[in-house]
């Protein structure tokens, strides 16, 4: 079982002037228990992408399936595709609508169709992977604060129990504790067996988290593999419109005077290779 995306097209506003190709045969796949980013500068086509993924666009050309089914012009189909792949927007915080933190993770279970008695147990387990205990139940979701209320988004998707999780830029606007600790959640999610598509500008972020990383660049997917690869890549050759992370870059530059540096994204991996050289 997987979400497989093969030589995915897509082309906005096909047939008028406004025609955009956002998507130029892209292809990657991602798996259950596994952490797989999407990383591209401003305008390469992420967001279209994601929104391939639970079934909010169909492709010009290309599949997308998931577990198996297709996303196509079946729209019965794509109802079981939104129960297994969660798709959580930028600032997910501005969708919140209920009074209450319990009715607001209780909506997509009931939407859904699961019993009362079972929607208790739904935001028990919901909320707990979100590291909010049973004290916020009854508070009211707009008096939290930015990062609790980032945790009650995440977690009203969670309680449709997706087998995927698909986020765009989903540290946007978070400080930096902020975005580790979401961080650390999500890798807890991926622990316990749930797939993270998680769709980014930050290179450095992907490489420390990610299992698999896709790299696009206009709608084209420039490399796809493990951090190692891609780091190897970029190393290599620079990606115009794509910033790398520090390390990278020095590497790059120490790899242009003959210096035989290690694949890392790590600044004390590569410390240590250049105090292990110095002292040879
Ligand atoms: N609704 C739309 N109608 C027409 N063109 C669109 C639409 N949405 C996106 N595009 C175009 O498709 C291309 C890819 O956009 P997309 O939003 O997928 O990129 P992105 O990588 O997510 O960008 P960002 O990081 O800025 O969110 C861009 O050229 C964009 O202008």
């Amino acid at each position: 079982m997987s979400i497989i995306v093969d030589d995915l097209v897509y082309v906005y506003h096909q047939g008028t002037p406004l025609e955009t190709e956002a998507l130029k045969g892209v292809s990657m796949e991602a798996n259950p228990g596994e952490w797989v980013s999407v990383v591209g500068h401003t305008g390469s086509g992420k967001s279209t992408l994601a929104q391939h993924l639970n079934a909010l666009l169909v492709p010009t050309k290309g599949k997308v399936e998931v577990d198996g089914i297709l996303v196509g012009d079946d729209t019965r189909e794509h109802r079981k595709i939104r129960q297994r792949v969660g798709l959580i927007f930028q600032y997910p915080e501005q969708q919140l609508f209920e009074e209450t933190v319990f009715a607001e993770v209780a909506f997509g279970p009931r939407n859904w169709g699961v019993s009362e008695e079972e929607i208790p147990v739904r935001v028990r387990e919901a909320l707990q992977a979100v590291g909010l205990d049973e004290s916020f139940w009854e508070r009211n979701p707009f008096q939290l604060s930015g990062g609790e209320k980032r945790r009650v988004a995440i977690a009203s998707i969670l309680s449709i129990r997706p087998r995927y999780l698909v986020l765009d830029e989903p540290t946007a606007g978070l400080d930096s504790k902020g975005r580790d600790e979401l961080c650390s959640l999500l890798r807890q999610l991926k622990v316990s067996g749930t797939g993270i598509i998680h769709v980014t500008h930050d290179l450095e972020l992907a490489l420390e988290y990610s299992d698999k990383i896709l790299v696009l660049e206009s709608g084209k997917a420039l490399f796809w593999g493990s951090p190692e690869v891609i780091v190897e890549e970029l190393i290599e050759r620079e990606i115009e419109g794509l910033v790398v992370p520090p390390v990278v870059e020095l590497a790059r530059r120490l790899r242009d005077v003959g210096f035989d540096v290690p694949v890392t994204w790590k600044a004390q991996t590569l410390a240590s290779a250049i105090e292990e050289k110095f002292q040879k």
